[in-house]
């Protein structure tokens, strides 16, 4: 499935933990390219994009991404949509640049010569060919980042999950981030608490409670849920 665009379909989705309903959705079809996933702390964003992702089982639903059951099948799913958390640390396994995004090749069946040709022309596609033997441990936070990104690239999922991806990031470091975002053929799923990143997007879905607020494009969605959010008392951590 990889390099297909047909985007992700969701089958009315139902997930609690004992009393607390963590997502409620209606059936979806996303098939656009660039697509925003805002909401407060605790809404469900995370929750949402390991269910996309097929990490995370659900009472009741189904996800399709790029045409493939992810929870249903896993091989057809590492092919399909790849994730970037949002602490680089809670993905990186390995402790070379190299080993990390190999293994992602690995997956996919890849060995020798193929896998090798892949793992430098990811590193090249962002002028990165000197850091394949770099230990992970003599990289910035940003830097971890960006391998993570690389090694979901690596994959050619059609779909990429991106779960906050400039928290604790600098300005330079997320430019740079953004641009090579906004770079990207693949469909791009990202959740942040920056709404001004979402401008250009062409959907946003603002989740709240596990269910869907708003969902619509960046206009139609970010000015409502702003005002929302500007509009709430100070006893928002009581509420989480
Ligand atoms: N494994 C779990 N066990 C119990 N509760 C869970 C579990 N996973 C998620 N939740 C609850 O589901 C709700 C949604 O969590 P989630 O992490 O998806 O929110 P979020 O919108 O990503 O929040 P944040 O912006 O703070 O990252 C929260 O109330 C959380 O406590």
């Amino acid at each position: 499935m990889s390099g297909d665009h047909q985007g992700i379909e969701v089958d009315a989705l139902r997930f609690s933990r004992g009393e607390r309903l963590v997502l409620d959705l209606p059936d979806l079809c996303i098939p656009e390219k660039r697509v925003g996933i805002v909401g407060r702390n605790g809404s469900g964003k995370t929750t949402l994009m390991r269910v996309l992702a097929g990490l995370q089982a659900v009472d009741a639903g189904r996800v399709l991404v790029n045409g493939a059951d992810v929870a249903g099948d896993r091989q057809a799913a590492i092919r399909a949509v790849g994730i970037l958390f949002q602490n680089p640390d809670h993905q990186i396994i390995f402790p070379t640049v190299e080993e990390e995004i190999s293994f992602g090749l690995q997956q996919l069946g890849q060995s020798g010569d193929k896998l090798v040709d892949n793992l430098c022309k990811t590193l090249a596609r962002f002028g990165k060919e000197d850091w394949r033997e770099r230990h992970i441990q003599t990289l910035s936070g940003g830097q971890r980042h960006l391998v993570c990104l690389l090694a979901v690239l690596a994959m050619k999922p059609g779909t990429i999950l991106l779960d906050e991806p400039f928290a604790g990031l600098d300005i330079p470091v997320t430019r740079a981030l953004n641009h090579a975002i906004d770079g990207l053929e693949e469909q791009v799923v990202m959740i942040t608490h920056d709404a001004a990143r979402l401008e250009g997007f062409d959907r946003v879905i603002w989740l709240e409670g596990g269910r869907i607020e708003r969902d619509g494009t960046p206009a139609q969605v970010l000015p409502a849920y702003l005002e929302t959010m500007n509009r709430e008392g100070t006893d928002a951590i009581a509420d989480l």
